[in-house]
């Protein structure tokens, strides 16, 4: 988001080894950001899981980490510095200090677009005003939702993935051993109870009678939850965690920053949750890295079930006609035609750099895609709740 910042989530790619071979890792993710790399590593963990000790795996971390330094250093592409470590995006280096490893499994790169979805819900409350009182409301929101409970969410989820991780990642905190696995509970936990509680105290804080930011609070982090761990483990599914992922990085902190000031609306959770289909698509661009180790785990997501050639229109057209349609409802249905306009304005781009990097090869610039047309698609993000707060302000 969900993020680069504006990665509406958006991660650096790095060389992974993988089995033996080299996979492009990182997304530009929505945020949106980005899970692990492109599903490779998350998809093949199971079968990984069930195959082989942990003892195991450790050696074989151990292996694929000096494979890491040959390939990367013939690439060159491992990003390695002290700000890569602490912003946990791929290729930062190794510290002994607990404080910034425990930063880097909370993946600040990460927080970003959840801090701009509560930016564009306050905006499209149409109540936010420039106050001290508003705008500390705004900061503690998005500190529940970005370091709190995305931190959350991503602790999490290496704590489930800590065995794939061993292979793919043999250098994240988990597998290295610099931190311990009790001590990973505790993270998660403390950020959860610091996430909900936070929620709770912005309800009373805003004089909720209901409390709809601890709720939605809840709805994330059980969403987290299940996107992470077993059973359900949505990552594990194409559509369900790609969704998941485009939905909550877009959808929940828009919603918590409209009830932050607003009132959440039937028709703003419908319109957020189109617009997640948008997220999704970002999310399936990551998927064409992935399509080889995808295939042979049996992993049905959108390129393997349709091949490269409908998969990269059907994720084109998945990104476009979302916005479209909600470009077309600020025309028509808010009758907001400056903000429609702008709106339009921002796709235009999109649409060039799909003609110019995704279409023609959506593997082999998948990474490019997103650095070029996200932030377009952010702002896009932006200019509607814009829209809406405009519209509201009116009524
Ligand atoms: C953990 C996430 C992505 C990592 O995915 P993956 O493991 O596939 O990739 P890596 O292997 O590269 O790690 C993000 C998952 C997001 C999750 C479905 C939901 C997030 C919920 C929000 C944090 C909740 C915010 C609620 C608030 C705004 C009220």
């Amino acid at each position: 988001m969900m993020a680069s910042c504006v990665n509406l989530p958006g991660q650096i790619r790095t060389s992974v080894v993988h089995s033996g071979s080299i996979r492009q890792h990182g997304k530009i993710a929505f945020a949106p950001t980005q899970r692990k790399s492109t599903l490779p590593g998350r998809r093949l963990g199971n079968t990984v899981r069930a195959a082989q000790s942990t003892e195991d795996l450790k050696s074989k971390a151990g292996k694929a980490g000096e494979e890491l330094k040959v390939k990367t250093g013939e690439t060159g592409e491992v990003f390695k510095s002290n700000v890569a470590q602490l912003l946990g995006v791929r290729g930062g280096e190794q510290t002994a200090d607990k404080w910034k490893i425990r930063l880097q499994l909370t993946k600040p790169v990460t927080w970003v677009p959840l801090i701009w979805g509560v930016l564009c819900g306050a905006a499209a409350s149409g109540n936010f005003t420039w106050t001290p009182e508003h705008v500390a409301q705004s900061l503690v929101c998005m500190t529940m939702s970005g370091p709190f409970l995305t931190g959350y969410t991503q602790t999490i989820n290496d704590y489930y993935d800590r065995e794939i991780d061993a292979i793919n990642e043999p250098n994240r905190p988990i597998p290295s051993g610099a931190i311990s696995e009790t001590e990973v509970v505790v993270q998660f936990l403390a950020l959860l109870a610091a996430g909900l509680g936070t929620a709770f105290a912005l309800d009373k804080w805003v004089g909720h009678e209901t409390p709809t930011l601890f709720y939605l609070a809840v709805f994330g982090s059980f969403i987290s939850y299940i996107y992470s761990a077993p059973p359900l483990k949505l990552k594990q599914s194409g559509w369900a965690g790609n969704y998941a992922l485009g939905s909550s990085y877009i959808s929940l902190p828009w919603w918590a920053g409209q009830a932050l000031f607003g009132n959440l609306t039937l028709d703003v959770i419908v319109l957020t949750m189109l617009y997640s289909t948008a997220g999704l698509g970002i999310a399936i661009v990551n998927d064409f890295k992935s399509i080889e180790g995808d295939r042979k785990m049996g992993l049905e997501s959108l390129p393997v079930a349709f091949g490269v050639e409908t998969a990269k229109w059907i994720t084109v057209g998945t990104i476009d006609v979302t916005q479209a349609a909600v470009a077309a409802y600020l025309f028509l249905g808010l009758n907001e035609p400056l903000y429609g306009a702008i709106l339009t304005a921002l796709i235009l781009p999109q649409i060039f750099f799909q003609y110019k990097y995704f279409i023609p090869d959506p593997i082999k610039n998948d990474v490019k895609y997103q650095a070029s047309a996200q932030p377009f698609l952010v702002f896009g993000l932006l200019t509607t709740g814009l829209a809406i707060g405009h519209h509201n302000a009116g009524l």
